[in-house]
């Protein structure tokens, strides 16, 4: 028999029945939950007089729907002007009271975006089967856990039973090999794979990453790559336990301790995949041949190096790709042939379930210190990923930079990401932005978002246009003398 993939090893774990046709049913170990898609969950189980299976596997957090300025956050919920999401983090809070399901509130320190949460907490541990109703749970796998997002009426049957009706994927490993420059980072990692792969070239498999530059990634490097898998088209990432692993969750809230640690850990190193495992799919990328990436479309595989340049539809051999192409261009405005760092900018965005951990911040921050976000940005914002990650970072100093450089320094949530706050663009506005969906109308109707690492959004907060962030200190330099 041959070996099994991390995934192989994970799904049989928790395999409680498999049919003929394939249709199987899995053991839950961890569900998180939100405001957007659990009230018809949790009233679907109201309106069966069911109780949630077991509590102590649910963890609830608001954080689409949430105010991120100061001012209305100090109200806590009375702050959320728009009535819909009110009705939305109000319901999350009521649900979480009558069923009896630990919630972190808007004001509560440890509140933020449920996929920055759960890891921080050590909610989120190898070996598990984490699923919440959100695309972005495929975060979770940077932990080998195997993690993805479900719908609503699944949300409610993880609650009921625990379980849930799932189909084995294929497996395919993604390996990023050799070493990363500097300037170079795990979300330009991740961008380069999907620009390679495209949006579907995941779809029906579960990716694991893997190869030497993977291994080199921190946990929150590791995050911000198994966070796209989605984007790449599968609902799965993962990344193999090691050192860099354990070491992270040590001592988390929710992390066992003493010798259901070292019991637990000893279980953990075996979330690897076997050497003569089989993969259905491989895909082999240089880590020296990744440039920073930026987004020009309205695709994340619509996307090049920084010292690229927007692609001209009419070089394209397909019908379909040379269509999509032009529709995006129009919708972007940009011309064919421009060149990425000729692209300017009117709003800036670090944040998001994708790059909104302590790292993300430091590395912009370290972008940003002492100098001065150009005129010409409306609004360049830094939204910490949880009330933890902002204490840290004010802890490190981190908001003094932004605040004195002119960012405005925010509360955590999902923010401008998806635009269900007010946080939003303006038709017409271009936005470096550091999350992950590049959707028309994604972070506000008519809004064109160029999906960025930190690094390169707040270099171009600075310079007002996309800069090459290896250069940009030189370049800076030159400019003053
Ligand atoms: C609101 C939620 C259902 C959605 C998702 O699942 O991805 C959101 O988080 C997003 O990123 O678009």
């Amino acid at each position: 028999m041959t070996g099994q993939t991390l995934y192989d090893k994970l799904w049989s774990q928790h395999l409680v029945k498999e049919r003929d046709d394939g249709t199987a049913l899995i053991y839950i170990d961890r569900q998180l939950l939100h405001e957007v898609t659990s009230p018809q969950a949790f009233e679907g189980l109201r309106l069966a007089g069911r109780k949630p299976w077991r509590l102590d596997a649910n963890l609830a957090t608001p954080d689409h729907n949430v105010p991120t300025t100061f001012k209305e956050r100090a109200e806590g919920n009375a702050g959320i002007k728009d009535p819909v999401s009110l009705i939305q983090v109000q319901t999350l809070d009521d649900n979480c009271i009558e069923f009896g399901i630990e919630e972190f509130k808007i004001n509560d320190p440890r509140q933020g975006i449920v996929h920055v949460v759960g890891p921080e907490q050590g909610a989120t541990l190898p070996g598990m089967t984490v699923v919440c109703g959100d695309s972005h749970t495929a975060t979770h796998g940077a932990f080998a856990a195997l993690a993805h997002g479900i719908g609503t009426s699944e949300v409610e049957h993880v609650l009921a039973t625990q379980c849930l009706l799932a189909q084995k994927m294929k497996n395919m490993q993604v390996r990023v090999e050799g070493k990363l420059g500097t300037g170079v980072t795990a979300k330009d990692v991740v961008l380069a794979i999907i620009g390679r792969i495209g949006t579907a070239g995941g779809t029906g498999y579960a990716i694991e990453f893997a190869g030497s530059a993977i291994r080199e990634l921190s946990m929150e490097g590791r995050m911000t790559v198994c966070n796209m898998a989605i984007e790449a088209g599968a609902r799965v990432g993962l990344i193999a336990v090691d050192d860099t692993t354990i070491e992270y969750l040590a001592e988390r809230p929710f992390a066992p301790r003493g010798e259901q640690w070292q019991a637990a850990v000893a279980d953990w190193r075996n979330l690897v995949s076997d050497a003569d495992a089989q993969f259905d799919k491989v895909v082999t990328l240089d880590a020296s041949e990744i440039e920073p990436q930026v987004s020009w479309g309205t695709s994340p595989e619509m996307v090049t190096g920084i010292s690229g340049e927007v692609p001209d539809p009419v070089e394209q051999g397909d019908d379909t790709v040379k269509r999509g192409y032009t529709r995006a261009l129009e919708y972007m405005g940009l011309a064919p042939k421009q060149k990425i760092t000729d692209i300017r900018l009117d709003k800036v965005f670090i944040g998001s379930c994708t790059n909104s951990r302590i790292e993300d911040l430091r590395e912009a921050a370290k972008v940003a210190r002492g100098k001065k976000v150009a005129d010409s940005i409306k609004l360049a914002m830094v939204v910490p990923g949880s009330g933890l990650v902002k204490r840290q970072a004010e802890a490190e100093g981190l908001d003094k930079i932004f605040t004195e450089a002119g960012f405005e320094w925010r509360e955590p949530g999902c923010s401008m990401c998806l635009a269900m706050n007010a946080d939003k663009l303006g038709a017409g506005e271009h936005c470096a932005s550091t999350s992950n969906r590049n959707f028309e109308g994604r972070q506000g109707y008519g809004g064109r978002t160029h999906l960025v690492s930190p690094a390169m959004a707040a270099a171009a907060a600075i310079a007002g246009h996309f800069v090459d962030v290896r250069r940009f200190d030189a370049q800076s330099a030159a400019e003053e003398a």
